[in-house]
């Protein structure tokens, strides 16, 4: 029965817009000055490549924009927002805000605003839904506050703050997850302020369980750390894996909360699939070579492990392997890892995908998909192939670009559509609705599809 739109908004806006900012000079309190898009404090001047000023000065789009652009090319860099806010400190710059991931837990919905532009003045959000719920475009409340969201223009690192994530997720022992890239990714301007961190925090009180940064060993800069998966048996807390997907790197992260330890796969099957990089969408045609994506479990097996699927976005292939695998550090250092990690099979053509999701509940696995500007599905139950994935929504106005889709415990689906091609390859229209979220109950969405349960 489709999804059900539940928020569209033409431009996202905030509580808290930045204006009055967390004073970093010490003085305690919430300094700066009130009022609109205020310039943040003058302790420090945003630092941008000549060109970028160039750029904004000359309002013409880069020669690029003729040629095939990549995933990395971003033509758009004008850092001002075409509409209104010139002044490369303003702390909210409505257009440049896009939103990413959208993941529910008990009434809250988290809205991610990665940093790739200048003027989000918070980039980990939520949306009230039991004050807000009814509204159709709701303003976000930075959290857990807008002082850990804040971004210092001195670009100052700070343990304590958040520069820019992506996606979260919720784990079986009520905590939030997510990756702080700990980078400004800015148009051919990327500034890592600090080490990417695994920030946990716990959601029965909003505090801060654990901020684990990310050795350079591991990563050199928190670019590609797009989303996270937990995999904790609700018994068992602390004996806690997340496996992060490296879309740029091409790896497989593995961080054992119990030894606070991380290690990396490499395999050939996290890499993009050259033929299925060539992409259509929103009106844009563009080439873009992102690796490893989405991660999801399936069900425990008797002997306590599970399938972990996952899949380049870059490609229509889904690929599987066992969290026995991942799980023993030793494995991560194995030159051939024989028969491991296995095909599946492809979901078909244009069925790219960023994010996808297993539900226990249907045995389904619901997949965000977006050549095909909707959400797709496949039971678990059948033979994977391009006849068992099935069709859950599909919408070429409505649904542009499905950045994120999680499920909650109460067995509803969550998508974000954020018309993203659009607004790196073209402009945004800021008289119609860019974003939205969808929802749907799990079993409503496979009816009527192949992916019914028997
Ligand atoms: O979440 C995404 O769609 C995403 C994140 C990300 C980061 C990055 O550095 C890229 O080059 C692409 C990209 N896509």
């Amino acid at each position: 029965d489709g999804m059900i739109e539940v928020f569209g908004w033409k431009q996202m806006d905030f509580y808290n817009r930045g204006e009055r900012s967390p004073d970093d000079n010490n003085n305690g309190g919430v300094g700066g000055v009130g009022g609109g898009h205020t310039n943040r404090p003058s302790t420090g001047t945003i630092i941008f490549p000549d060109q970028l000023n160039s750029f904004a000065t000359s309002g013409g789009r880069s020669k690029r924009a003729t040629e095939r652009l990549t995933s990395r090319d971003e033509p758009n860099t004008d850092i001002t927002s075409r509409f209104g806010n010139n002044n490369v400190n303003a702390s909210y710059i409505p257009y440049n805000n896009v939103p990413m991931g959208a993941t529910h837990y008990k009434g809250r919905l988290f809205v991610t605003m990665p940093r790739r532009r200048i003027g989000i003045p918070s980039t980990l959000n939520y949306i009230d839904l039991h004050k807000d719920g009814k509204q159709h475009s709701p303003k976000l409340h930075a959290y857990p506050d807008f002082e850990t969201n804040y971004l210092n223009p001195n670009f100052q690192p700070n343990p304590n703050r958040i520069v820019s994530v992506y996606r979260t997720t919720v784990d079986a022992c009520k905590r939030l997850w997510f990756i702080d890239t700990g980078m400004l990714e800015y148009p051919d301007n990327r500034v890592q302020i600090q080490r990417p961190a695994i920030w946990v925090i716990d959601l029965t009180n909003d505090r801060v369980l654990h901020r684990y940064e990310i050795p350079d060993s591991i990563v050199s800069t928190g670019r590609g750390l797009a989303s996270i998966t937990i995999d904790v048996f609700a018994r068992e807390c602390n004996d806690a894996f997340a496996y992060i997907p490296d879309l740029v790197n091409r790896q497989l992260f593995v961080f054992s909360l119990k030894s606070k330890r991380m290690w990396g796969f490499s395999h050939n099957y996290f890499n993009f699939d050259p033929l299925g990089g060539d992409l259509n969408v929103g009106g844009q045609t563009f080439r873009w070579d992102d690796g490893i994506f989405s991660i999801t479990l399936g069900p425990y097996a008797t002997d306590g492990y599970r399938a972990v699927y996952f899949h380049p976005m870059a490609s229509n292939t889904e690929f599987v392997v066992d969290s026995s695998v991942l799980q023993n550090e030793a494995n991560a250092a194995r030159s051939d890892h024989g028969n491991d990690f296995q095909v599946l099979g492809s979901r078909g053509t244009n069925h790219q995908s960023t994010m996808h999701e297993y539900d226990p509940q249907t045995d389904v696995i619901f997949y965000a998909e977006i050549q095909r500007n909707g959400v797709g599905c496949w039971n678990t139950n059948k033979p994977f192939s391009a006849a068992n994935h099935g069709v859950v929504a599909q919408d070429a106005q409505r649904m542009i670009y499905p950045s994120d889709l999680t499920i909650d415990d109460d067995g509803n689906i969550w998508v974000m559509t954020n018309s993203m091609p659009i607004f790196i390859y073209s402009t945004l229209d800021t008289n119609i609705v860019n974003f939205r979220v969808w929802r749907q109950n799990v079993f409503e969405a496979a009816k009527k599809t192949v992916c019914a349960p028997a």
